[in-house]
């Protein structure tokens, strides 16, 4: 089953202004929608970043992908390392943290694989669940994602913007109002907060306002590596029996190794470990007890199971992580979750956000009490809705955007803005 032609098109889907410790998400969220062809006409769908100088990269490789068995999913990664040759530049999104070479392949592969796990799933007539290692659970959950927000994206100055279906959450009262419009129609059972906006002690106070409001329900913060290791201790040691880990409390594995030693909870990281080659020093230093996987810089669906194994190995918890993104990626993490015995915490998911605009036909990818079922059907077991797709393709062309840049937007409203790590 031969490969023989792949399409990419970068979207933008509508973002609200999320806040975080970079700055504020732009108005258009960016993705990139790959699908992979064959030569016996089953066809298989990825989604990755958005950000030009990734899309330039999947141009790169895909000549030499032409070709190549669906199935030959090892070769596949070989040849995306060596069509990227010696990686030079950024390939950096958001706040997953250091760029590396080896890292940059993996995010480079991820898209291809998954679509040829849907390929490969729909050529045997099984879920991609089932190519995994098969579903150790079929209900799969998600936890609330809230933002510190402004009330809508301003017009020309902070104070003008029109309000959103969401409104501002800027203080504790409007994060627990948050909390309960997510969880009225999603269900989520566990909660976790994007820190990292105001000072630590409001942050804390938010934490604890969610616990009164909230009691029982597992609760996690996470700043972004915006405190010193000293403000990190502090506040793990305020939160002690309140939230069930702290993500990323301070920058890089030293910090985050001096923070773990005197935190009396797990700290757990999508910034510090995202690639493989910082594995090593991270358990030596235990900089910390639980991994955010996210199968976009992983290496696909397949590397991300490798991870599970030596978190295993170590006795590392194993999360989820997310950024802004569509259907396509929430059935191949819903997939992956399902197939991942030590994947013990709730799954973020960025998805209630922009929902509205999605990619993938109605009907699959419904919460329920904050869960998804694994989709049933063959391959991913979605199906892409090809308006939309023209649509949010459109969007991509007018919106003037080509990278995710939160501290170039927050400094048009406040020149004063800078992005600093730590802040606190
Ligand atoms: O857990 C995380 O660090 C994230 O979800 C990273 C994202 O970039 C998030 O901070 C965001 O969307 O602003
Ligand atoms: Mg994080």
């Amino acid at each position: 089953m031969r490969i023989t032609e792949i399409v990419l098109t970068p979207v933008a889907f509508r973002d609200p202004p999320l806040l975080n410790s970079a700055g504020v998400h732009e108005p258009w969220a960016l993705r990139t929608i790959v699908e992979v062809h064959t030569d016996e006409g089953v066809s298989g769908l990825g989604e990755t970043y958005g950000d030009i100088a990734h899309i330039e990269r999947l141009r790169a490789v895909v000549p030499s992908l032409i070709g190549l068995d669906a199935f030959a999913l090892g070769p596949m990664h070989q040849r995306v390392a060596a069509a990227l040759g010696g990686v030079t530049g950024s390939d950096t999104h958001g706040l997953t943290g250091n760029f590396s070479a080896p890292g940059t392949v993996d995010r480079v592969y991820s898209p291809f694989e998954v679509a040829c796990l849907d390929i490969q799933g729909k050529a045997i007539g099984r879920p991609v669940v089932d190519l995994l290692g098969g579903a150790v659970r079929t209900e799969i959950p998600y936890s609330a994602y809230l933002f510190y927000k402004w009330a809508g994206h301003p017009t020309a100055k902070l104070g003008d913007e029109e309000p959103d279906e969401w409104g501002a959450a800027l203080d504790p009262a409007g994060v627990v109002a948050q909390a309960k419009h997510l969880i009225d129609q999603y269900g989520f059972k566990s909660i976790k907060l994007k820190g990292g906006v105001f000072a630590p002690e409001q942050e804390i106070e938010a934490i604890k306002a969610l616990r009164g409001a909230f009691p029982g329900t597992p609760l996690r913060l996470d700043p972004n590596a915006a405190w010193t290791p000293e403000t990190g201790i502090r506040v793990a040691r305020e939160l002690d029996g309140i939230v069930e880990y702290l993500e990323d409390p301070s920058p890089e594995i030293e910090g985050m190794a001096e923070v773990a030693k005197a935190a009396p909870m797990p700290l757990a990281t999508n910034m510090c470990v995202v690639s493989f080659e910082h594995l090593a020093p991270s358990v030596e230093q235990n900089a910390v007890q639980v991994i955010l996987s996210d199968h976009h810089y992983w290496g696909g669906l397949t590397r991300s199971a490798k991870l599970a194994a030596i978190c295993e190995t170590f006795g590392i918890g194993l999360s989820m992580h997310s950024n802004s993104h569509l259907g396509i990626s929430l059935a191949a993490m819903t997939h992956l979750a399902a197939a991942t015995p030590n994947l013990t915490y709730a799954c973020d998911t960025h998805y209630p956000w922009n929902a509205a605009d999605d990619v993938v036909k109605a009907g699959v990818l419904s919460f329920k009490d904050g869960s998804l079922t694994v989709p049933a059907g063959p391959g991913l077991g979605i199906e892409l809705d090809r308006d939309v797709l023209a649509r949010l393709a459109e969007n991509y062309r007018t919106c003037g955007l080509l990278k995710r840049d939160d501290t170039g937007y927050m400094q048009r409203f406040d020149p004063e803005y800078e992005k600093r790590r730590p802040r606190w």
